[in-house]
Formats: C-alpha cells, structure tokens, sequence
C-alpha cells in the first residue's frame, strides 16, 4: 500500500469536497489517502473517515499546542477536528512566511505532542539544484527539521522548481534523492515525493525504490484523478 497526500492548498470549496465524497462513499482504495483541506473544511469532511484507508490531515499547525496566537491553528485541535497527520515546512510556508528549519523543528514537535503524524517537507530550490548543492541542502534540512524524539513521521521531498510548474522531477533523480534520505535518516524512515505529480506520471513515481508514497497539489482537486491514484 502507498500513501496518497491530497494538498489542496488554499483551493476547492464545500461543493467540490460534497462532490468528492460523494464519489468515494463506500469505496476503500488499496491506497491509503491522506486529505490535507482547508482547516474550515475538516468538520464537513469527518463522514470520510467512516472508510478505510481514508485519513485527514492538516496543511499547518503552530508550534505552541494553545496561546493568543488569532488565526493560527493548533495541532491540538487538528486532532480534535479528526487530523491524524500534518504538513510542516511545507515550501510555499518556508518561502512565504519564512519559516527557518527550527520552526519546522518546533511544529513537527508540536504535532507530535499533540497525536498526529508530521509530515516535514523538504525540498531544493532551481538555483541550488543547478550548482550541485541539492543533497547538501536536503541533508541540512532533515538535520536540522526533524525532532530528536519523532519516531513516527514522514519526510516530503518537494523539489521547488517542480511544485506547481507541470516540471516533475526525472524518476532517477526522485530515486536519488530518496537513497540519500534513507540513508542519511534510516530504512524506516517513509518518504513522499512531491511536485506536479498526477494521474498520468504517478504510477511510474511510485514503482520506485524508496517512494513510499506522493503529496500531491493540483491533480488532488480532480476528483475522478485522485480516484485514479488512490486506486478506488
Ligand atoms: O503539496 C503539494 C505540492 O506542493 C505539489 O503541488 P503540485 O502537485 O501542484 O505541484
């Protein structure tokens, strides 16, 4: 079984996930399917978790678990909501809200402390990629974004330059990649590759060595896509 992570980002609506739930009432891919949504949408998507292999995640949490922090969202109340995994350091958080590999550290610990399973994402920029610094970087940001005591937790590797971009990343570089990951974090660890991955490309991607699953974006929001990926 692979792990499927369905990002949807600051994208879809209710209609689209009533749409969706719809079409996977009483089907139980072979799959295991991990809904990232929208944090306003997760109440409305608990009727999922009814089906096997369904899970619910969150796409951020704070590193506190409580606090007079408005508009942020604890990993406590993922929990609450029915979360059992949660993105942290994702790029476009790392990038937009500059988050440093310690604040990663701190959420992922957070989401620990509070139940869930943290999903850290890392990944290399173009320009890094092109001067040969790819697996230094990586290796700095699992160092340096992984807690100490995190014994149950998966590791996203989201080539910047591929996420959003229709770019994916050749298979023998995603096999690299992930060789390294394993090795520098141990065969136990579960690895996601991430960015542009869809319907047609992602059997090739997790018929790899290492690739236990893939965190997919925009492909996540076709309903009968995902279907395709969760193999319903
Ligand atoms: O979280 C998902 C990744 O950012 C990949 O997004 P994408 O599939 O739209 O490239």
């Amino acid at each position: 079984m692979k792990t499927i992570v369905a990002n949807w980002k600051m994208n879809g609506s209710l209609d689209l996930l009533n749409q969706a739930m719809e079409a996977w009432q009483l089907k139980s891919g072979t799959n295991k399917v991990i809904l990232c949504l929208p944090s306003v949408f997760l109440s409305a998507a608990h009727t999922l978790l009814r089906q096997p292999n369904f899970f619910l995640g969150g796409q951020d949490c704070h590193a506190a678990l409580q606090g007079a922090f408005t508009g942020d969202t604890s990993a406590h109340h993922l929990y609450d909501a029915g979360c059992r995994y949660v993105l942290v350091g994702h790029s476009e958080r790392r990038q937009h809200h500059h988050e440093s590999n310690a604040m990663v550290k701190a959420k992922a610990q957070a989401a620990v402390a509070a139940g869930l399973t943290p999903i850290i994402c890392v990944g290399e920029s173009l320009e890094q990629r092109e001067q040969g610094l790819a697996l230094s970087v990586l290796q700095e940001q699992v160092e340096q974004s992984i807690p100490d005591n995190a014994t149950d937790f998966y590791v996203a590797y989201e080539p910047i330059w591929a996420i959003g971009t229709g770019r994916v990343a050749a298979l023998e570089d995603i096999q690299q990649v992930h060789a390294f990951l394993k090795q520098q974090l141990g065969v136990g660890v579960k690895l996601l590759y991430g960015g542009s991955v869809t319907a047609d490309n992602h059997a090739f991607i997790l018929s790899l060595e290492n690739v236990d699953g893939v965190l997919v974006g925009g492909a996540s929001l076709k309903i009968d896509d995902l279907g395709k990926m969760v193999r319903f």
